[in-house]
């Protein structure tokens, strides 16, 4: 057990799928895995352990903001001996080639700062995905049809963001989605030698305006789940 997670040891798998919302974690194991046992209530911050085709996974709600996905995946890896890290967010799409219900996958991802900048100082490490996750990701989208967008992303700290000329400067160098959390998950990932990879459907869109209910955030994005666990596992029958 740790301050955040009541697992026991050896009751988390070395392949974690962390989504932002302990809901998501629920439904995505309820749906996918199979003999599912839940391994945390903490906070309410809801974790569960099965396998998918044969295979040991763990999902785990990882909350929202970077500072709370570090707790999770500092605790993760330092505790349970976590391995590979796969986030399955949601994310506002920044592209108009970027429709909602699309599939990123990202490459690398963008900040203002994260909670590792303590330590990186002044050097602008770049965040990036583990190449051999993002290419098995990118042929399992490629073989279910999933319209699927490969590249950079941006890690925000704000919700309600209040610069429109960063977004503007977002847009005009290509970034395709927003979300919270992939950049710090990257450099734990790096830091430890552990595989990440994120993989994120397009909730709303901050061109257009579109948005889906939270309901459909909850439980409504197989193809991302999916994605993710084939990119783990890629030779699984
Ligand atoms: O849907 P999740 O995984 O929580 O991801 C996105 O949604 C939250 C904001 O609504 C942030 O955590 C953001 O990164
Ligand atoms: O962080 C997020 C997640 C979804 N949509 C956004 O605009 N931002």
């Amino acid at each position: 057990m740790t301050i955040h997670i009541g697992a026991e040891k050896g009751e988390i798998a070395e392949t974690v799928l962390l989504p932002g919302d302990p809901y998501r974690a629920k439904w995505a194991a309820e749906t996918f895995l199979g003999d599912v046992k839940q391994v945390n209530n903490v906070r309410g911050m809801l974790g569960f352990t099965g396998n998918w085709k044969g295979n040991p996974v763990s999902i785990q709600g990882s909350g929202m903001g970077m500072p709370s996905l570090s707790i999770y995946v500092n605790e993760l890896i330092r505790d349970y001996g976590a391995k590979t890290l796969i986030r399955i967010g949601s994310c506002g799409g920044m592209q108009n080639s970027v429709k909602v219900r699309d599939v990123i996958l990202a490459m690398t991802s963008t900040t203002l700062s994260t909670p590792s900048r303590g330590i990186l100082k002044e050097l602008n490490f770049a965040p990036c995905a583990d190449w051999g996750l993002l290419q098995a990701a990118a042929a399992a989208a490629a073989a279910k049809g999933t319209p699927t967008h490969v590249g950079g992303i941006y890690s925000s700290d704000v919700f309600y963001d209040e610069r429109p000329d960063l977004n503007e400067q977002m847009v005009r160098h290509g970034i395709l989605g927003v979300e919270m959390e992939a950049a710090e998950l990257y450099i734990l990932a790096a830091r430890h030698k552990c595989r990440a990879l994120a993989v994120l459907t397009v909730s709303d869109h901050l061109l257009t305006g579109e948005a889906l209910p939270s309901s459909d955030r909850e439980s409504s994005f197989g193809d991302m789940v999916e994605i993710a666990l084939q990119a783990a596992f890629p030779g699984a029958a």
